[in-house]
């Protein structure tokens, strides 16, 4: 046997594995690295979080993903040139963090690469009947492990796909095996660029777990700010907090198809830009007519309306289930107040209360695929809308 390939199977008999998880998501704020050891897999996985660091992207870097980042004319050329740099970049921000950590790669099993999604075209946005879901991640692995010295696991959303689903959210498998109660009932939120929310009833089966995409997380709040204040988002929301609601342009914002799609459903900022912004602007009447403290206002809102809109229509109302929010808007304090005030039965408060970073959930998520792929037992049935496949492709260093 191929000593890469004898590497793998060994790795796959061990009884814990030190995997480290990377995300970076649609916010574009830089890598999320998460060193996990994991216990055990499938129902008898666990998980502890050893290192997290979220490095940042140089403005020149994320210059030139933006140029392609959800745009429907993104240059082929760039696209072509982006797929390794955004791997080996991401490369060098794993060996800082492992130096600033002093760990060295041999202590580390696996990388589990999410890349970067540049495009993301289910079918329910695209339209084309010639054409399935798809989904583009860059970021090479082949680089990641080439420049690492570790074998590596990418490009995670493609098998999804092919098993039937719409590359996404893949939180609900992490979430199930992390986060499954045998007494409470548990709502994962994760507010990023775009939200999603993982609902696991109480001593419950895979089968009735339910997981989608939400709508506009901050994406549409942090291109307003970047647009109009030259800040990459608006912290501590104390620009948005001087404004005022405006109902009108909230309604309008609230009337897309999109958001009275039955769920499991995918979206990210192909649909939820600026000039969805712009449009609802001109068609409510009120541009020109209001404050940019009063259109972010009003953006928060529409972020916490499309959550509430969205649990009010799939979490049993008679039940009493317990909130977690993840990612970047649980910072956000007028977005967490009027969560907590538009959801109180929920009693939000943040997965630290799991015993898990909040700003590291998704890494870790991606850590958990990794190691379901190499060594899940596959002890959980999966489901047609959330199919319990083995995702990432393989890249060897060397
Ligand atoms: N202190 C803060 N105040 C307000 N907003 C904040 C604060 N800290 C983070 N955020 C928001 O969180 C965003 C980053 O969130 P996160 O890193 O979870 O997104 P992401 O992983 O890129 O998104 P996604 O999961 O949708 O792909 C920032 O762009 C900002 O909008
Ligand atoms: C295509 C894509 O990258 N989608 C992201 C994005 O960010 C949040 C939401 O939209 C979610 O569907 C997904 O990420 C998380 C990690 C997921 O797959 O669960």
């Amino acid at each position: 046997m191929k000593r890469s390939v004898e590497k793998l199977y060994e790795i796959s008999r061990k009884a814990s594995r030190n995997i480290i998880g990377l995300m970076s998501g649609t916010s574009l704020d830089g890598l999320d690295i998460a060193l996990c050891r994991i216990t055990g897999s499938g129902l008898e996985t666990r998980a502890e979080l050893l290192a997290f660091t979220t490095i940042p992207y140089e403005p020149g870097f994320c210059g030139h993903v933006r140029e392609v980042f959800a745009r429907k004319d993104g240059e082929l050329e760039k696209i072509c040139l982006l797929h390794p740099l955004v791997a080996q970049v991401q490369a060098r921000m794993v060996v800082d963090a492992l130096k600033q950590w002093k760990i060295s790669p041999e202590e580390v099993d696996l990388i589990a690469s999410h890349g970067q999604t540049v495009y993301h075209a289910p079918y329910s946005f695209h339209h084309n009947p010639e054409f399935p879901n798809a989904t583009l991640q860059l970021g090479d692995g082949d680089h990641m492990a080439e420049i690492t010295g570790i074998i590596t696991l990418s490009d995670f959303r493609q098998k999804h796909i092919a098993a039937g689903g719409e590359g996404a959210p893949l939180a609900i498998y992490g979430d199930y095996l992390l986060f499954a109660d045998k007494e409470e009932s548990r709502l994962l939120l994760n507010m990023g660029g775009i939200s999603n929310l993982t609902f696991i009833p109480a001593a419950t089966g895979f089968d009735r777990v339910f997981c989608t995409d939400v709508g506009p997380g901050n994406t549409l709040m942090d291109a307003y700010v970047q647009k109009y204040f030259n800040l990459p988002y608006d912290e501590d929301a104390r620009i948005a907090s001087r404004g005022q609601l405006n109902e009108d342009l909230l309604n309008r914002l609230m009337d897309h198809s999109f958001l009275r799609l039955s769920a499991p459903k995918t979206t990210g900022p192909e649909l939820f830009n600026m000039e969805y912004l712009d449009a609802a602007l001109e068609t409510s009447g009120m541009q020109g007519q209001l404050s940019h403290e009063d259109i972010l206002h009003t953006l928060a809102h529409f972020t916490v309306k499309c959550i509430a809109q969205c649990i009010a229509k799939h979490l049993p109302a008679d039940s009493s289930v317990r909130g977690f929010v993840s990612g970047g808007g649980a910072s956000n304090p007028l977005v967490l107040n009027l969560l907590k005030k538009t959801c109180p039965d929920l009693q939000f408060t943040d997965t630290s209360a799991l015993g898990l970073d909040p700003d590291a959930k998704e890494a870790v998520l991606f850590a958990l695929l990794a190691n379901e792929t190499v060594s899940g037992s596959a002890n959980v049935e999966g489901t047609a809308a959330y199919p319990w496949v083995s995702m990432g492709k393989v890249s060897f260093p060397g």
